[in-house]
C-alpha cells in the first residue's frame, strides 16, 4: 500500500485552534502561529513551494505574486467570503483554482449590519460613551436629551441583494422598515413577496427615496465607488449609510465631505478604503457622534470562523481528491 504524500498547505494567518489542529492532521500545514501578516517576500517564497495557498482578506494575491507561483501551486483556498484581494483572472490564466467560504458568514454579517443600522440613528455609541468616558457626569434621564431618529416605519435601500443583502432585508423587515433594493438582477418573486420588497432598477432613483442605505454588494471593478460623490449627493440629508461590504464600494472622501457638510445624517462603517488605516476625519466624525466605526468585524464570530475553516478544508480535500471543489470562484464573477 502506498501512502499518499500530504499536500503542502501554506496558511497566511492564525486560524482558530480547532481548524489548525485539523489542518495539521490532514495536511503538511505551515501555520502562522504569531499571526503577523506575511510580507511580500514570504508570500513569494510560499507560492514557489506550497501546493495550496490559504490566504485571507489581508493578503494581496495580485497578478505579480501569482506570476511567481511554481508549477506545484494549483489551488488558492481563501479563508474569506470576498475574493477582491485575489486576482482570480491571473490565477485562471496560470491554471490555479480559487475557492472561497460563502454562506457561513451571511447571518453574522447581517446581524452586525443590523446593529449598525440601529446604532447610528439611535446614537448607541454616543450614549455608551457618556457613561464610560465621563463617569459620574450623567445627570439622569431628560425628555430632550440624546434623541435619535426612529427606525420603525422608515425605508431601507439595500445595494446588492445577494445572500447577505437578503439576510439584512429579513432583519430590517422585522424592525418595521420597508424594503427597497437594487441589484444586478431581480431576486425571485417568492423572496420579493416574503420581504414585500420593492425592486429599483435605477440605483439613483432608489437612493433619492430611502432613509437608510445598506451596502451589501461585493467589491469588483464594476462596484468600485458605486456610491460615488454624485450618487451620495442624491441621498436625503436625513439619510444614513451603512457599509459592511468593502470600503472601496463607497467613495470615502466624498462620504466624509457629505457628512461634514450635513448632506447626510450619519454613517455606520465596518470597512474602509485603506484598511487597516482609517481616515482621521472619520474618527473625528465618530467623536462628534455622526458615525459609528467598527474594525472590519462583521463576520467575526467563533462559530463563523470555525465554519469558514471547515469550508477551506473541504475545498482543499475535494480538490486534492481530483474533484471540483464546492466553492470555486470563477473569473469575472
Ligand atoms: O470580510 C470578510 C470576508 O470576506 O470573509
Amino acid at each position: 500500500m502506498t501512502t499518499k504524500k500530504k499536500p503542502k498547505v501554506y496558511i497566511t494567518r492564525k486560524l482558530p485552534d480547532a481548524v489548525e489542529t485539523r489542518m495539521r492532521e490532514l495536511f503538511d500545514a505551515e501555520l502562522n502561529i504569531d499571526d503577523v501578516p506575511r510580507s511580500k517576500a514570504e508570500l513569494i517564497a510560499a507560492v514557489k513551494s506550497a501546493d495550496v495557498l490559504v490566504p485571507t482578506v489581508t493578503d494581496r494575491i495580485d497578478a505579480a505574486l501569482i506570476e511567481e507561483a511554481g508549477p506545484q501551486l494549483k489551488l488558492i483556498a481563501s479563508f474569506s467570503n470576498g475574493t477582491d484581494h485575489i486576482d482570480v483572472e491571473a490565477a485562471a490564466r496560470k491554471g490555479i483554482t480559487v475557492t472561497n467560504t460563502p454562506n457561513v458568514l451571511t447571518e453574522d454579517t447581517a446581524d452586525m449590519t443590523m446593529a449598525l443600522i440601529l446604532a447610528v440613528p439611535r446614537r448607541l455609541g454616543e450614549g455608551a460613551r457618556v457613561l464610560t468616558d465621563q463617569p459620574g457626569e450623567w445627570a439622569g434621564w431628560s425628555p430632550t436629551w440624546m434623541l435619535g431618529r426612529r427606525i420603525h416605519g422608515k425605508r431601507i435601500g439595500i445595494v446588492g441583494m445577494g445572500r447577505i443583502g437578503t439576510a439584512v432585508a429579513r432583519r430590517a423587515k422585522a424592525f418595521g422598515l420597508s424594503i427597497h433594493y437594487h441589484n444586478r438582477k431581480r431576486v425571485n418573486p417568492a423572496t420579493e413577496d416574503e420581504l414585500e420588497a420593492t425592486y429599483w432598477e435605477s440605483l439613483d432613483q432608489m437612493l433619492a427615496r430611502v432613509d437608510i442605505v445598506s451596502v451589501n454588494c461585493p467589491s469588483t471593478p464594476a462596484t468600485f465607488h458605486l456610491l460615488s460623490a454624485r450618487r451620495l449627493a442624491l441621498l436625503q440629508p436625513t439619510a444614513y449609510l451603512v457599509n459592511t461590504a468593502r470600503g472601496d464600494v463607497v467613495d470615502e472622501a466624498a462620504l466624509i465631505k457629505s457628512l461634514r457638510e450635513g448632506k447626510l445624517a450619519g454613517a455606520g462603517l465596518d470597512v474602509f478604503e485603506n484598511e487597516p488605516a482609517v481616515n482621521p476625519k472619520l474618527v473625528k466624525l465618530a467623536n462628534e457622534g455622526k458615525v459609528v466605526l467598527l474594525p472590519h468585524m462583521s463576520s467575526a464570530t467563533i462559530e463563523g470562523r470555525i465554519d469558514m475553516g471547515d469550508k477551506v478544508i473541504i475545498n482543499i480535500r475535494t480538490f486534492i481528491d481530483g474533484h471540483r471543489p464546492p466553492n470555486r470562484v470563477l473569473p469575472g464573477r
